[in-house]
């Protein structure tokens, strides 16, 4: 099945979280795509009730869609640790609480890693593209990691000071935006997403 391809015109970033509406408005650059965030429309913030990340991206990018009657794109995400089977997972925004503390939430890791010696972890991105008429387009993408303490880096947001990837030296916190988008999980899925609904040709 080929998937159903992006027409042009405006895209809703069906996200509340202020970080990640950065980090899509820059993965979209490149395509001119002009973009408006749910929060910009006054969208409700739907609950999660999926038990995956597809899922819960499905509902999101569905709702948005619905509301606006414009083309959404809905990103589920979070941080997967191999010691914690697989918490905190679907549950990373919740971690953070109401307040949205992630000093906290990155501390919460940390302490329920006590001594553990396996660190590792993944970030995983579930983007959905939704129609107004229900018609839907999902992708993932991961990126592979350790856990480290303490919290290093002023950049990005979430998890990501606690983020080392893989063969890495600099933790997400650490790095600018670019060297963030050369390899995330964010982007993974972009490149997917972008393949199927954005490319030339298909
Ligand atoms: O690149 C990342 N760098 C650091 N932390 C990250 C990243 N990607 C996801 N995360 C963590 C924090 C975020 O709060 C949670 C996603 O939870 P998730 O429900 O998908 O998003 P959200 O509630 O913050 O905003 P919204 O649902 O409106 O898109 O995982
Ligand atoms: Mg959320």
């Amino acid at each position: 099945m080929t998937a159903r391809r992006f027409q042009g015109g405006r895209l809703v970033i069906a996200s509340h979280n202020a970080g990640k509406v950065r980090e899509i408005g820059e993965l979209l650059a490149p395509f001119g795509t002009e973009v408006v965030s749910a929060g910009a429309l006054g969208l409700p913030e739907p609950e999660e009730t999926g038990d995956t990340f597809v899922a819960n991206a499905e509902l999101k990018a569905r709702a948005a869609a619905a509301a606006s009657g414009l083309p959404s794109l809905a990103d589920d995400s979070g941080l997967a640790v191999n010691a914690l089977a697989g918490a905190p997972g679907i549950y990373s925004a919740r971690w953070a609480g109401q307040a949205k503390d992630f000093a906290f939430a990155m501390a919460k890791v940390q302490s329920a890693l006590g001594e553990e010696k396996d660190r590792s972890a993944r970030f995983v991105c579930a983007l959905a593209l939704a129609w107004p008429d229900g018609h839907c387009e999902t992708f993932e993408g991961v990126v592979e990691g350790d856990i480290v303490w303490p919290p290093k880096g002023e950049n990005g947001f979430g998890y990501d000071p606690i983020f080392l990837p893989k063969d890495g030296i600099l933790t997400f916190g650490e790095m600018d935006a670019a060297a963030k988008h050369a390899i995330s999980h964010r982007a993974d899925a972009f490149t997917k997403l972008v393949a199927a609904c954005f490319g030339v040709g298909n």
